[in-house]
C-alpha cells in the first residue's frame, strides 16, 4: 500500500482551523496537544531512565509543555520545567495549563538547570511554535544554544523554536530537534529550506481534527500515491513506440555533458527513444558510453517527440535564443531548465509567448535562476520559497519546480506541493540535468503533466536516497550514478503495482 499524501497548511490556515474547532473541542485542543506530545516522548525515552526537562515559552506552545509535564508528573516520572516568563501574562489556555500543572504539585524554575550527572532522558522545546514573530535573542537564544548542546534526544513541540513555520527560515537561532511532534497538519517551513535540518524525525498529530473539513488544504506532500497509478505493468505485446520519444536540447560548445546526462536519465526512466539535440557544431555524433542515445544537430531534434526539454548546457548566445524561441512556438509540452530559464529572464517577448501557449510548460529553476526570473536576489527567493514558486507559476502561467531542500512544486492554478525525498548528496553538478531527463522521459511515456512532474521530482530524490543508503553519498555522489537507481526504483514500483 502506498502511503497517502499528507496535507500542508500555512500558519494562517492552521489558525483558521484552530479558531473553528476550538469552541466545541472536548477535551480542549491544548490538552490533546500536550497529551499527544507526552505519548511521543514516552516512545523516545523507552530505554532512557531519569528526568526530562521541558522548557516552556510565554505563549500557547508553552501551554502544551505544561500539559505534557503534568502527564509525566502524574505518571510518577521526574520532570523539570523551566519557564522564565510571567505566569500572569500567559494567554488563557496556557494559563489554565500552568494552573493545572501547579495544582498537580508541579514547580517551575526561572532558569535552565544544569543537567543531572546521568544526563536528561529527554529535552523538550515548548518555547515557541507557530506564534514566533521575530528573531529570537537574549535569554531565549541562550537557552536554545544551551539546549542544542545537550547530548540527549531533543523534542520540539509543534515547531522547532526559532524556525519560521511558513518559510523554514531560522529567525535568530533555532532549536535543533531530533524529533518534532507537529499538530493538526504539516506546515511548509518544516519541510523546506532549513526546516528538515531542525525537525529531525517529524510526526504529525492531528488532534482528532479533520483539518480538511474546516479548510481545504492548500498544499500537499509529494508521495508516490499521487502518481503511482502510472506504474502499470507493461503489456507483453509492446514495442518502443508505446513509450514515446524524449527530446532534450542543449549542449553549446563546451557544454555537451549536460544534455547527455539528461539523455541518459531519460533512457533509464523508460523512454522508448531519446533524441539529444546539440548546439555545438563540433559535438560528438554518438555517445560511445550510451550509444542508444540519438544525437542530432539541435534544430533537427525540435521536430521529434511529444515533449521537448530544453536548456541543459544551452548557453545564452543568439543561436541558443533562436532555438528557444522555436521551441516555445512549437506545439510540444515544454520543460525549460538552466540556460533556457536564464534566457527567459531577460527576454520579455519570450515570456509573453510562453503565457500564450496552449501546451503546458514546466520551469525547473534553482534559487539563483528563480531570482533572475523574478528580478530578485537568491536570498529573497529563499526567504520565502513557497511564495516565490507561486509567483513564478503565475507570472509565466507555468508549472514550476523550485529546486533545493524541500523542492516546491507550484501549479499555474495556485495549488502547490512539497517534495521530501532527497539528500545533500544531490548538491553536485549535473543533478538538475538528471531531473530534466526524468521529466522528458515520463512526458514521453505520456504521463499526464502533473503526474510527470511529481513522479520526476520524487524519483530524483528517492534515487539519491537509495544511493545514500548504500553508502554512495552524500560525499561524492555523482549525477551520472542516479539514473541506474531511478531505473531500480521504477521497476520496484511496477512490481508492487502488479500485486493490486
Ligand atoms: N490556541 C490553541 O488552543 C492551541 C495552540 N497550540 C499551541 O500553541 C502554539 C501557538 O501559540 P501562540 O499563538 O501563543 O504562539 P507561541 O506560543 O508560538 O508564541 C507566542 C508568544 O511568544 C512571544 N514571542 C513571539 N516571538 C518571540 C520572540 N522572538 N522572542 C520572544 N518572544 C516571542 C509572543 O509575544 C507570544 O507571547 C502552537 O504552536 C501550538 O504549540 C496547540 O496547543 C493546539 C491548540
Ligand atoms: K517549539
Amino acid at each position: 500500500m502506498l502511503q497517502p499524501s499528507q496535507p500542508i497548511y500555512t500558519v494562517a490556515g492552521i489558525r483558521t482551523i484552530e479558531t473553528a474547532a476550538m469552541p466545541s473541542a472536548k477535551p480542549p485542543l491544548m490538552e490533546r496537544a500536550g497529551r499527544a506530545s507526552a505519548e511521543e516522548a514516552v516512545r523516545l525515552m523507552i530505554d532512557r531512565p531519569g528526568a526530562l526537562l521541558i522548557a516552556c515559552g510565554p505563549g500557547n506552545n508553552g501551554g502544551d509543555g505544561f500539559v505534557m509535564a503534568r502527564h509525566f508528573l502524574q505518571a510518577g516520572r521526574k520532570v523539570v520545567v523551566a519557564f522564565s516568563g510571567d505566569t500572569a501574562k500567559l494567554p488563557g489556555d496556557a494559563k489554565k495549563s500552568w494552573e493545572a500543572w501547579r495544582d498537580a504539585g508541579g514547580e517551575t524554575l526561572s532558569d535552565l538547570p544544569s543537567a543531572p550527572p546521568e544526563g536528561w532522558a529527554l529535552v523538550v522545546d515548548a518555547l515557541f511554535g507557530i506564534g514566533l514573530q521575530r528573531p529570537i535573542n537574549g535569554r531565549y537564544a541562550d537557552w536554545i544554544r544551551a539546549l542544542n548542546a545537550l547530548p540527549c534526544p531533543r523534542m520540539s513541540i509543534d515547531v522547532p523554536s526559532g524556525l519560521c513555520a511558513d518559510t523554514g527560515r531560522v529567525l535568530g537561532v533555532a532549536f535543533k530537534a531530533t524529533h518534532t511532534v507537529t499538530f493538526i497538519a504539516l506546515k511548509p517551513g518544516l519541510l523546506t529550506l532549513d526546516g528538515p535540518d531542525h525537525c529531525g524525525e517529524l510526526v504529525v498529530k492531528r488532534l482528532d481534527l479533520d483539518a480538511n473539513s474546516y479548510l481545504p488544504a492548500p498544499g500537499w506532500e509529494v508521495r508516490p500515491a499521487l502518481f503511482g497509478d502510472q506504474f502499470a505493468p507493461r503489456r507483453l505485446n509492446s514495442h518502443k513506440g508505446l513509450f514515446g520519444d524524449a527530446v532534450i536540447i542543449g549542449g553549446a560548445p563546451g557544454m555537451c555533458g549536460a544534455p547527455l546526462l539528461s539523455g541518459r536519465a531519460a533512457l533509464r526512466a523508460g523512454a522508448g527513444r531519446v533524441f539529444v539535440g546539440l548546439l555545438d557544431p563540433r559535438a560528438p555524433v554518438v555517445d560511445l558510453i550510451q550509444p542508444e542515445l540519438m544525437l542530432r544537430p539541435a534544430e533537427d531534434a525540435l521536430s521529434e517527440g511529444q515533449a521537448i526539454a530544453i536548456g541543459p548546457g544551452l548557453g545564452r548566445d543568439e543561436a541558443a535564443s533562436a532555438l528557444l524561441h522555436r521551441a516555445v512556438a512549437s506545439k510540444h509540452t515544454l520543460v525549460l531548465d538552466a540556460d533556457a530559464l536564464n534566457l527567459l529572464a531577460t527576454d520579455d517577448t519570450l515570456a509573453g509567448a510562453l503565457t500564450r501557449r496552449h501546451a503546458p510548460v514546466v520551469l525547473t529553476p534553482h534559487p539563483a535562476e528563480a531570482a533572475r526570473l523574478l528580478k530578485a536576489l537568491p536570498d529573497e527567493i529563499q526567504a520565502n520559497r513557497l511564495d516565490a514558486a507561486l509567483k513564478l507559476a503565475q507570472r509565466f502561467d507555468a508549472h514550476v519546480i523550485l529546486k533545493g531542500n524541500g523542492s516546491l512544486i507550484a501549479h499555474p492554478d495556485g495549488r502547490w506541493l512539497i517534495n521530501r525525498s532527497g539528500n545533500p548528496g544531490m548538491s553536485a553538478a549535473g543533478m538538475g540535468d538528471v531531473l530534466t531527463g526524468l521529466l522528458a522521459a515520463l512526458l514521453a511515456q505520456r504521463w499526464p503533466i502533473e503526474a510527470a512532474i511529481l513522479g520526476a521530482v520524487h524519483l530524483h530524490g528517492a534515487a539519491a536516497d537509495l544511493l545514500l543508503a548504500k553508502g554512495i553519498g552524500p560525499i561524492g555522489m555523482g549525477a551520472s550514478e542516479l539514473p541506474d537507481a531511478v531505473r531500480m526504483l521504477m521497476n520496484q514500483w511496477v512490481a508492487q503495482h502488479q500485486h493490486y
